[in-house]
């Protein structure tokens, strides 16, 4: 009886085992190599180099490996693309291949197991959502998120009225701008008491996001939690519940007594904030992630409202206000374009009042220069991408699975495209055919481009414009303490978002005839 069971057994191996054995080496043999790339060790790969993978480490590594190269982080297949030719391939010629996201351990759980759309898997429900997103959240139907703004900017302007002869830090003053704007469309103005504490909640997600663990890489460590993550994780996330499900039933209990009304007849006309919006689309019965059939509308889940909440608020914040800190360091800078900017709104604009929505496309040099700043200054340097299959670049090979990271910053900056790039010189953006920001020309993607593009680029581009234009247009701006422009400090700090190292001080002077509060 043994043997016999043993004969089936072996045949068995025989029969299926071997031949794919022999196959999976056939085809290793076959298959394309992988991307050139450093040397790794055996098992832990590239992880040493660890602390290099940053938009400047990966940028010195694109000049020695190219446009395409390869790292091996643990068990994981990294390819880094640092050049327009290899960013079209991933972003538009087989974008439906590299438009899923990587999440480390930290980011699943705190995004409720990529119940977001930022790290949600290209998927049917991935699609819905944005869809959703597209066209109820960030569009410009959505008319109090851009009142908001206006609110925002006349509030910064009154501030700094009040400062002027002072030395101002621009970046406090901003944030709490675009926190602001973020939160009020977010949650309505009814519940600004709470933003200290959201924002505390915010910055350790922030820290968490970043946070190194050797787990991510050797997936067999996940279970002894080798960087000690885990209660951090689980209060992270506990804050967050406690603080946003209140808000959340509020508004739901909120829109069952509108309801109620509505079939009364008694026609409620509120202003609904993107809480609202989303519950319009909650349901009880709703399965994280699920799409349902494509012509049912989507259902989401609480898990879905707080993870959408979150990304807009990272997506939202500190991206505007770095490109704001950049534009006006770079024009104090080089004082000769911010006279340029400055004497273009005077043409416009003229003195006697503010910058509003409708001479913003009347300003042409002032845009260049948040183009400029945004080619050298991507906020979001990396793009991170996933493979949904195994995958074929060129002569390369990249297995399912692979992260691939675009680094923006170093196509800003490809001598290729860009004569001498590290110099800011906004002029080059005024030549017909030079790129816009709709992503279509990859030597310029600060939003990314293709399906995983950024959807929040009109609201983003509106703030950051009417932001700067009325920063540059109220006040005469002068660095403190007789320093010179050649001495600001112009470092990078390295993570998800990037700004400047040290924060920029500058003393701003009245301009205007008319008053400012
Ligand atoms: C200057 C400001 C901003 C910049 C430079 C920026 C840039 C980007 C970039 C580069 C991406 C990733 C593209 C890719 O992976 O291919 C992205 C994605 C995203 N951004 Fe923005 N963004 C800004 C503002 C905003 C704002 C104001 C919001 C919303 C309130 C927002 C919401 C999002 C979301 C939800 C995604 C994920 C899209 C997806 O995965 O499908 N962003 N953004």
């Amino acid at each position: 009886m043994h043997e016999q069971l043993f004969l089936v057994l072996k045949s068995t191996l025989l029969v299926i085992a071997l031949p794919m054995f022999i196959l999976g080496i056939i085809s290793r043999v076959r298959r394309k190599p992988y991307p050139p790339g450093p040397t790794g060790l055996p098992i832990i790969g590239n992880i040493a180099m660890m602390g290099q993978l940053t938009h400047h480490g990966l940028a010195k590594m694109a000049k020695r490996y190219g446009g395409l190269f390869h790292l091996k982080m643990g068990m994981v297949h990294i390819m880094v693309v640092s050049s327009p030719d290899e960013a079209r391939e991933v972003l538009q010629v087989q974008d439906s291949v590299f438009s899923n996201r990587p999440a480390s351990i930290a980011i699943s759980y705190l995004t409720y197991e990529r119940a977001d759309m930022v790290f949600a898997h290209y998927s049917p429900f991935w699609r819905k959502m944005r869809k959703l997103c597209v066209m109820h959240l960030f569009s410009r139907k959505r008319a109090e998120s851009w009142q908001s703004v206006r609110d925002e900017v006349d509030h910064i302007v009154w501030a700094l009225s009040g400062r002027t002869g002072c030395p101002v830090n621009i970046v406090d003053h901003v944030f709490n701008l675009t926190k602001n704007v973020i939160y009020r469309a977010a949650f309505g103005s009814k519940f600004s008491e709470g933003q200290d504490e959201f924002i505390a909640i915010l910055q350790e997600f922030s820290e968490l996001f970043g946070a190194f663990n050797i787990a991510d890489f050797i997936m067999f460590l996940t279970w002894v939690d080798p960087n000690g993550l885990n209660d951090r994780l689980v209060k992270a996330r506990t804050a967050l519940d406690r603080f946003i499900d209140p808000i959340i039933d509020d508004h739901a209990k909120k829109k069952a007594t509108n309801n109620e009304h509505v079939k009364q007849d008694n026609k409620v006309e509120e202003d609904l904030d993107v809480v609202d919006e989303l519950l319009n689309f909650y349901s009880e019965d709703a399965k994280l992630n699920k799409a349902g059939s494509s012509t049912e509308p989507i259902k989401l889940t609480k898990e879905n409202i707080k993870g959408i909440i979150m990304d807009m608020m990272f997506g939202g914040t500190e991206t505007i206000t770095w490109a704001v800190e950049w534009v006006m360091t770079e024009l104090l800078r080089n004082p000769e374009y911010m006279k340029r900017v400055q004497q273009e709104l005077f043409n416009v604009v003229g003195l006697t009042r503010r910058v509003n929505e409708s001479d913003l496309d009347k300003l042409p040099f002032f845009r260049c220069c948040i183009k400029e700043t945004l080619r050298m200054h991507p906020p979001i340097p990396l793009l991170l991408h996933e493979t949904a299959k195994d995958a074929v670049i060129g002569k390369y090979y990249i297995p399912k699975r692979s992260r691939v990271v675009i680094n923006t910053w170093v196509i800003g900056r490809d001598p290729n495209s860009w004569s001498d790039p590290d110099t800011f010189k906004p002029e080059r953006f005024l030549k017909e055919g030079a790129p816009d920001f709709k992503g279509a020309n990859f030597e310029f993607i600060p939003f990314g481009s293709g399906r995983r593009s950024c959807p929040g680029m009109g609201l983003a581009l509106y703030t950051l414009e009417l932001c700067a234009a009325n920063l540059l247009h109220c006040f005469t701006w002068e660095l403190p303490d007789g320093m010179k422009p050649s001495e600001l400090n112009m470092d990078e700090t390295f993570g998800l978002t990037v700004s400047k190292v040290s924060r920029l001080i500058a003393v701003p002077s009245p301009r205007l005839l008319c008053p400012l509060s």
